[in-house]
C-alpha cells in the first residue's frame, strides 16, 4: 500500500464479525500467564487450582500492612491499549491479529471499549489479516527485536506510534486509535 493511499470510509452495510465468548481462551494462553505470574510471586504469594476454582493464595505469614499486591492494566503481549493507561484483552479472534507494515485492516474504536478492525484494501482469500500495532500502541513493550511482516516498506523495528507519528498519521488517518489522535507529539 503506497503512503498516500486513502483509507474508505466503513460502509453500513458490512456484516460485523465478533465473539463474545470470553471461554473461547485457549487454555495453554492462561496457563502460561499464571506460570508467569507465579514466577514473580515466588514464594510471596500463587495461583493455584482448588477443584473447579483458581484463588490466590499466601506462600508465607504476613503481618498487617506488610502484603501490598497491587492491581492494574492487564498488560501482555495479547493486549491492545485503548488510552493513555488504558490495555484491554480483547476477545477471540481479534486477541490472534499480526502485526503487519502493510497491514489489511485499520483500528477503529469502537463501543466496547476496544477495536472493530476494517478492510483498507482488498482482501484475497487465504491472506493473513492484520493491523498495524503503532496504530493503537503508544509504546510497544516486548515486541520481538525484528519486524518478521516480509514487506519491501517494513519498518524493521516496532516500538509504537511514539517512534513513529508521522508516518502512521499519514498513512492510516482516520484509523489510528482515538487516543493517539488527540495527541500532538513531535512534528
Ligand atoms: C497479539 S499477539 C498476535 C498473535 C501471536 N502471533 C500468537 O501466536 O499468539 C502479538 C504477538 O505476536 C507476535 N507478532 C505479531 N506480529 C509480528 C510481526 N510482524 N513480527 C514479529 N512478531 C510478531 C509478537 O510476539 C507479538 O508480541
Amino acid at each position: 500500500m503506497p503512503s498516500t493511499t486513502v483509507v474508505p470510509e466503513i460502509k453500513t452495510n458490512v456484516i460485523k464479525e465478533s465473539m463474545n465468548d470470553q471461554n473461547l481462551l485457549p487454555n495453554e494462553l492462561f496457563e502460561g500467564e499464571i506460570a508467569r505470574a507465579n514466577e514473580f510471586g515466588e514464594g510471596r504469594w500463587e495461583i493455584r487450582q482448588q477443584g473447579s476454582e483458581w484463588a490466590l493464595l499466601a506462600l508465607k505469614s504476613y503481618v498487617p500492612g506488610d502484603l501490598n499486591i497491587s492491581s492494574g492494566p492487564n498488560r501482555t503481549s495479547h493486549t491492545i491499549q485503548t488510552g493513555d493507561e488504558k490495555h484491554v484483552i480483547m476477545n477471540l479472534p481479534c486477541r490472534f491479529l499480526n502485526h503487519c507494515c502493510e497491514p489489511s485492516l485499520g483500528a477503529w474504536d469502537n463501543d466496547c471499549e476496544a477495536f472493530d478492525f476494517i478492510a483498507l484494501r482488498h482482501i484475497q482469500k487465504g491472506e493473513e489479516l492484520t493491523f498495524d500495532y503503532d496504530t493503537t500502541e503508544f509504546k510497544v513493550e516486548n515486541f520481538p527485536e525484528k519486524c518478521l511482516c516480509g514487506v519491501n516498506s517494513c519498518r524493521r523495528t516496532i516500538d509504537g506510534y511514539l517512534g513513529s507519528e508521522e508516518i502512521v498519521r499519514e498513512k492510516y488517518g482516520k484509523y489510528i486509535a482515538r487516543y493517539l489522535k488527540s495527541k500532538k507529539l513531535a512534528y
